[in-house]
């Protein structure tokens, strides 16, 4: 492990790739089922699991090649007899010390492990020689330092900025740092899936203190339907000066947008999100309403309902049952403070390079925070396409934008924001807009969105259908990683895709900043609550009667 002065894991500083074997652990047995697979034994006690790393030398080409391959299963090969076992009076060290072995040598394991090749330093990734071990092939732990500087598809020579992420799952802490590039993930986009309570949002904050550091400055956005990220702002504390602060003095804005300064402005909606806000509109009324919105939207920047609602008289002529229909049913809709009559000029307050701005969406319904995203998610867009093409510089730097709930804003089904959602998706690599899907669900996010997700850190997942979603969306990480997913546990990730060379099962590291979605002690805070009811003074009312019961006089 490398690290810089305050101790922290540094990336790789060159392309030299070290050298790959370690200490010897095990031996090939013969060949695996399928042509990229071989079975090697070991003893138990080496500590070898499924998803570490193993090497053997092989003649490529007549070159010597150190060959990486991956260990996908494990069975034992021979232990204590079991009808011994089966007795819990008899010790296992009697049984073997009657059959005559060494207790730690009892314990044998058969493994299968996946080839995935040796490094190739011209490409910068492996090539899989399609060469079996022979039997009897010593095997040996690839080293760290090797692992760390070949896993991830970073460029290391090329001083772009890297997250770190966490270190080799089966390793010691901190032993084989994962430092993922940014980049990658920033282009190609990025899904991080897992169940509730597995550590989603925890990885989703480390990935943004990456991101915020001095060496990659991002401009993020973040769209919370639950308010969990606003510890972030704690990354501008003296106390974490040494993870965040540049030579430059340099330290990451965080804007944290509570719900009632979020708004809507009314000129940044289109014609069908319009018809999504009214209530069952008739066909008359959506052509008038396509009439007159069409012409308002070529006037004026700022708009209000009464606005819209005298275009719609324009077009009729007069005031119609129509008109009236459509002016109850626009009042009903926009007349909120969520929405308001001016455009959105200015997007720098929301994105800006070495800023993360959070939007706190908990207490707007799902419509309006899918009403939001796309509104929003179009003025972006507009604006990247603009500068990318040199005709605006608004917006003259990449932006990334990760999504809570990623299954609210691109559902298996109908949203607003689907839409713009899909197109960031496929066409956003062109303009420097990079997504970030977070979900539980998978099963319930549009598949075209996840299939254009690079790069996928996933968690524990047990629901079936959540797996299988994986399985059909996510090609890079193969059946012998997915396995693995239902018996990882919190903090622990498959990380596969774009930003890797192959998958990893990784240790996601600690945060700098407090975790602010931690789950509530429900015990604990019911006797609390408790407590303070029964001390609260007299004259407040109490909840209980004086037998004890629950107080039920209607409210
Ligand atoms: N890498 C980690 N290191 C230490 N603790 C972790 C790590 N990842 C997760 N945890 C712990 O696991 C718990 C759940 O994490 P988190 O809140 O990120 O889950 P989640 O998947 O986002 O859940 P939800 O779907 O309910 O939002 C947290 O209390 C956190 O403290």
């Amino acid at each position: 492990m490398t690290s810089d002065e305050h101790g922290l894991p540094s990336p790789p500083a060159t392309r030299d790739v070290p050298a790959l074997t370690g200490t010897p652990v095990g031996t090939v047995a013969c060949p695996g089922d399928d042509p990229s697979e071989f079975e090697f034994i070991a003893p138990g006690d080496k500590g070898l699991r499924t998803g570490e790393f193993v090497a053997y030398n092989a003649t490529v080409a007549g070159e010597q090649e150190a060959i990486l391959a991956r260990v996908t299963n494990t069975t034992q090969e021979r232990g204590l007899p079991g009808e011994f076992l089966a007795n819990p009076d008899v010790d296992p060290d009697e049984v073997a010390g009657a059959l005559g072995v060494p207790t730690e040598d009892t314990e044998l394991s058969r493994f299968t492990a996946r080839t995935i090749g040796y490094f190739d330093e011209q490409i910068s990734t492996f090539t899989n020689p399609r060469i079996q071990p022979q039997p009897g092939t010593r095997l040996q732990l690839a080293a760290d330092a090797y692992l760390e500087a070949v896993l991830p598809s970073a460029d290391w020579d090329s001083g772009s900025g890297t997250a770190h992420l966490g270190w080799l799952l089966n390793r010691p802490h901190g032993a084989a740092n994962i430092h993922i590039p940014i980049d990658k993930f920033a282009a190609t986009h990025l899904a991080i899936l897992a169940s509730t309570g597995s550590g989603k949002s925890y990885t989703a904050s480390v990935l943004i203190e990456e991101m915020m550091r001095p060496a990659s400055r991002a401009a993020m956005l973040v769209f919370d339907p639950h308010a969990e990220y606003d510890t972030l702002p704690e990354m501008r504390r003296d106390e974490h000066s040494h993870v965040f602060e540049g030579d430059d003095g340099y330290r990451p804005e965080v804007e944290i947008i509570t719900p009632d300064e979020i708004t809507i402005p009314i000129p940044d909606l289109t014609y069908s999100d319009l018809l999504a806000l009214l209530d069952g509109p008739s066909d008359r009324m959506r052509y008038v309403l396509n009439e007159a919105w069409r012409d308002l939207t070529g006037e004026s920047n700022h708009i209000t309902p009464q606005d819209i609602i005298n275009k719609c008289e324009d077009v009729e002529g007069e005031r119609s049952g129509t008109v009236d229909a459509l002016a109850w049913r626009l009042n009903k809709s926009l007349n909120r403070d969520l929405f308001v009559p001016a455009a959105r000029d200015e997007l720098t307050d929301l994105v800006a390079p070495g800023q993360v701005t959070v939007l706190k969406l908990n207490r707007l319904s799902q419509s309006d925070q899918q009403m939001l995203a796309a509104a929003l998610l179009r003025k972006l867009y507009e604006a990247r396409e603009a500068a990318t093409r040199g005709e605006d510089d608004a917006i003259d730097h990449p932006v990334f934008s990760l999504f809570e709930e990623g299954h609210r804003f691109a559902p298996d089904g109908d949203a607003r924001s689907l839409g713009i959602l899909r197109r960031i998706l496929s066409e956003g690599r062109k303009f420097g807009f990079g997504v970030g899907i977070i979900s539980q669900r998978p099963s319930k996010i549009d598949p075209d969105v996840l299939s254009q997700c690079g790069t996928q850190i996933i968690m524990q997942i047990q629901n079936p259908n959540d797996q299988q979603a994986i399985r059909t969306s996510v090609e890079s990480a193969g059946e012998d990683v997915l396995d693995e997913l239902p018996g990882l546990t919190p903090g622990q990730a498959v990380v596969a895709g774009d930003a890797m060379n192959t998958p990893v099962l990784l240790n996601v590291r600690e945060r700098h900043t407090e975790h602010g979605a931690d789950s509530p002690e429900a015990t604990k805070e019911w006797k609390t609550a408790h407590d303070r009811l029964e001390n609260e003074p007299a004259g407040v009312t109490d909840a209980y009667d004086d037998d004890g019961d629950v107080d039920e006089t209607p409210l």
